[in-house]
């Protein structure tokens, strides 16, 4: 007797996937090092950002008073005592209608209170004259204006990008507190596979799945371990997997979850006592997806199809990865598009269409990308999104509005919401 499966919604298989995601602890790292990583402590401004007045112009600071009643009629005359650099700061006060050269950065000198753009000036002998009043205060970037002492600028469990790294580089942190990230292990089983260096041979095929989730890992900065390709034989790939699971902190394989005779992930989960989380998800492809805990580690059991195991990948092992990493935004953005051309399949499982999107008659616009089988390599290929499709609705027409989940964004939403 085949086994039959009980197939639980997307969003019940995430919920149950997420629930196990245990944060790994934190470690210190170099700022080099510190991009795409995330945040183990908030950032707060450990100083006033800028920590000083400055200019935010190359020009003159002058006090305003003495720019009072300047007109084109009755240009305002000012010496000029000195040049302070960006880095440099002036050594004596401004004096009635004197004033300082000063660069785009550079501290504003004591009881200047304006900053005049030097096109905003006739220059002279000696110095300068304008034509129009200055404010106290016009053309000065405060100290604090940016980040005042104290506040909290960034949370924990943020991912740190380029712009992040900036801000640490602000306030010296050298090293920065991050949680540590988990070591995957990828294997990629069937007797069918070959190396991506072979000759094809008859009923053999090169092994995809193993470059594509090494890739899909690269992509989120995660380091991993490769245990090659498993021909389906069951005691081998126990002690292959037993191997694996000891070594790293999630094991991904890929093939032989399904019901076929020499699909054994199933008996390797009982016979390693794993507990199957789930292993039907009502989706189209993935619906074979078995996600299986051992202590505080992960079995992805990725179907072999390839369009099949890049969606599972994408769906559950990344924002897992990135939970136990400490992320706290590990879903992939959804957006609403138009779809671009009709699809007329019914969806009895929700369905996740690989999809192009692009910007289009000033809206965002998705096109499935070709053939769209769970078998399907091309369109993963072609792909930078896909579409979601409810499960229970019909076909879908051209124009109709879809949703889509962007893939490979560094930006993460917090919510699983479909
Ligand atoms: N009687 C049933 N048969 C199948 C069912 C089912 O419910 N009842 N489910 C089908 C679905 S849906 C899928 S998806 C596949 C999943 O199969 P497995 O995950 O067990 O994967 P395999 O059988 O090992 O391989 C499936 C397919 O993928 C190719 N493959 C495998 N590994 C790779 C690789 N590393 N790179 C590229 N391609 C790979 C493999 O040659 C097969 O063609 O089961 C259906 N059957
Ligand atoms: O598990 Mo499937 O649904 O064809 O990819
Ligand atoms: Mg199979």
């Amino acid at each position: 007797m085949v086994e039959m499966r009980r197939p639980i919604p997307v969003a019940e298989a995430v919920r149950l996937v997420m629930e196990h995601a245990a944060p790994l602890g934190t470690e210190m790292v170099d700022l080099e090092q510190a991009y795409g990583r995330v945040l183990a402590e908030p950032i707060i401004a450990k100083h006033d950002v800028p920590p000083f007045d400055r200019s935010p112009y190359d020009g003159f600071a002058i006090r305003s008073l003495d720019s009072e009643g300047a007109s084109g009629e009755n240009r305002v005359p000012f010496s000029v005592i000195g040049e302070i650099g960006a880095g440099y700061v002036g050594d004596k006060p401004i004096g009635e209608k004197e004033a300082y050269r000063i660069m785009t950065g550079a501290q504003i000198p004591e009881n200047a209170d304006a900053v005049v753009m030097l096109e905003q000036t006739v220059e002279t002998d000696g110095g300068f004259t304008l034509r129009k009043p200055f404010e106290a205060g016009e053309n000065i970037s405060y100290k604090g204006e940016d980040a005042r002492e104290g506040e909290l600028l960034i949370e924990a469990g943020s991912l740190i990008h380029p712009g992040t790294v900036a801000l640490l580089a602000t306030f010296g942190y050298a090293e920065v507190k991050v949680a540590k990230r988990p070591v995957a292990g990828i294997l990629s089983t069937g007797t069918e596979l070959l190396d991506v260096a072979d000759e094809l041979e008859p009923g053999k095929i090169r092994n995809s799945n193993g470059p594509m989730i090494r890739a899909q890992l690269k992509r989120m900065g995660i380091d991993y371990k490769s245990y090659g390709m498993a021909v389906d034989d069951l005691d081998a790939c126990t002690s292959i997997v037993e191997k694996a699971i000891a070594e790293t902190d999630l094991l991904i394989t890929t093939g032989g979850v399904s019901v076929g005779d020499y699909d054994y992930l199933p008996a390797i989960y009982e016979r390693l006592g794993a507990k199957v989380l789930f292993n039907k998800v009502a989706m189209r492809p993935g619906s074979v997806t078995t996600v299986a805990v051992l202590g505080n580690k992960y079995l992805f059991g990725l179907s072999g199809n390839p369009s099949a195991c890049f969606t599972g990948f994408e769906l559950f092992t990344r924002p897992a990865i990135l939970a136990m990493m400490g992320g706290t935004a590990p879903y992939m953005p959804r957006m609403t598009a138009k779809l671009g051309e009709d699809f007329t399949k019914p969806n009895p499982f929700t369905r996740f269409i690989r999809a192009t999107w692009t910007f289009t008659e000033g809206r965002i616009e998705a096109v499935p990308a070709g053939f769209n089988k769970s078998n399907a390599v091309s369109s993963i290929a072609r792909g930078n999104c896909l579409i979601v499709l409810p499960s229970g609705t019909r076909g879908y027409a051209e124009g109709d509005e879809v949703d889509i989940l962007l893939v490979g964004s560094e930006q993460g939403i917090s919510e699983w919401t479909l």
